[in-house]
């Protein structure tokens, strides 16, 4: 069987949809067993599949992830892994989510990150088997507490452009050419750390890490409202490598990670370097790890 990937076209989704007599909505649903596939829990053996689609039309899969050895809280849920796909390929919108499990309150909570949330229609298959509806996730998490308790309006949200402004001294925010890898990976990380969703401690970061064939993933860090169900940089950045078939399909396949990079400001109150340099040392213990500290906007002391 054809291994599932993790991004449909608009125009696959919509023959695929055609062929099987389905709309594309129902066609989502039908989906998250191949989801359930790409998920790596080692430790619960409970697979979740998440199976969004965006405004443009493509259809995103995701699956949760465990890493044994470290603690729970280290897990990617799949609604998460799907976001950070929806993110890599710049996505504007999630509209609608069908899930292989209830999303659990964290969930609930991660996905008030994006706008309009109570625009996002959720179609939970375990509970739904002959009737698979939809619900608004306002229908799952009233009264919620979310970005507007804590922002203004008007500063973006996750799956909206952000652009923080880091750079090092010297690049000027311009990214330079190299065709030394290392620099390539920390470039890469700077990458990353503009597009991360932080205003909550105004501590954006990013990580680069790099396979033993020279390919690059990035993974932004994106902040909660309500704090816990953030996702930490090298989770993002995994999600980028399994979403690529990195780890060439198999069970772990992390030890194929043979480099990594973060960037996160100097003096910053909310600091990955020590979570980071624990998850990578656990999954791909020789793995080589740098952390490289900015500015954000024209100031920069180091490097
Ligand atoms: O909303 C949920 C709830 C649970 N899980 C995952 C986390 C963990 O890997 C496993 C057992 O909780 O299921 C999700 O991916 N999404
Ligand atoms: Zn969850």
């Amino acid at each position: 069987m054809e291994r599932p990937r993790f991004v449909i076209e608009a125009a696959e989704a919509e023959s695929m949809a055609q062929k099987s007599g389905l709309t594309v909505l129902q066609l989502l649903p039908t989906l998250v067993k191949s989801a359930q596939t790409l998920a790596r829990p080692p430790i619960s053996k409970f697979h979740v599949g998440a199976v969004g689609l965006g405004s443009s039309g493509r259809i995103f899969l995701g699956g949760n992830v465990e890493f044994p050895g470290l603690p729970l809280h280290q897990s990617i849920h799949a609604e998460q892994f799907l976001i950070t796909n929806l993110i890599l390929n710049a996505e504007p919108r999630l509209q609608h989510l069908a899930v292989s499990a209830a999303p659990c309150g964290h969930c609930r909570q991660f996905l008030q990150e994006l706008r309009n949330t109570s625009d996002i229609n959720i179609c939970i298959t375990s509970i739904n088997s002959n009737e698979r509806k939809y619900h608004p996730l306002s229908h799952l998490l009233p009264d919620r507490f979310g970005p507007n308790d804590l922002l203004d309006k008007d500063v973006p949200l996750l799956l909206e452009t952000h652009q923080n402004g880091m750079s090092f001294n010297l690049c000027n925010g311009q990214i330079p050419e190299t065709e030394n890898p290392k620099e390539r990976l920390k470039y890469a990380a700077l990458e990353a750390a503009n597009k991360s969703h932080a205003p909550y401690s105004k501590c954006p970061s990013g990580v680069a890490i790099m396979d033993c064939e020279g390919n690059i993933y990035k993974g932004s860090y994106m902040e909660s409202a309500a704090y816990n169900p953030s996702l930490g940089p090298v989770q993002a950045a995994l999600v980028a490598y399994l979403a690529a078939g990195g780890s060439g399909g198999g069970g772990g396949g992390y030890e194929r990670i043979v480099a990594a990079a973060l960037v996160e400001k100097e003096d910053a109150v909310v600091r990955q370097e020590h979570a980071a340099r624990l998850l990578l040392q656990v999954i791909s213990p020789k793995c080589e790890f740098n952390v490289f500290h900015c500015g954000c906007k024209k100031s920069c002391s180091r490097f």
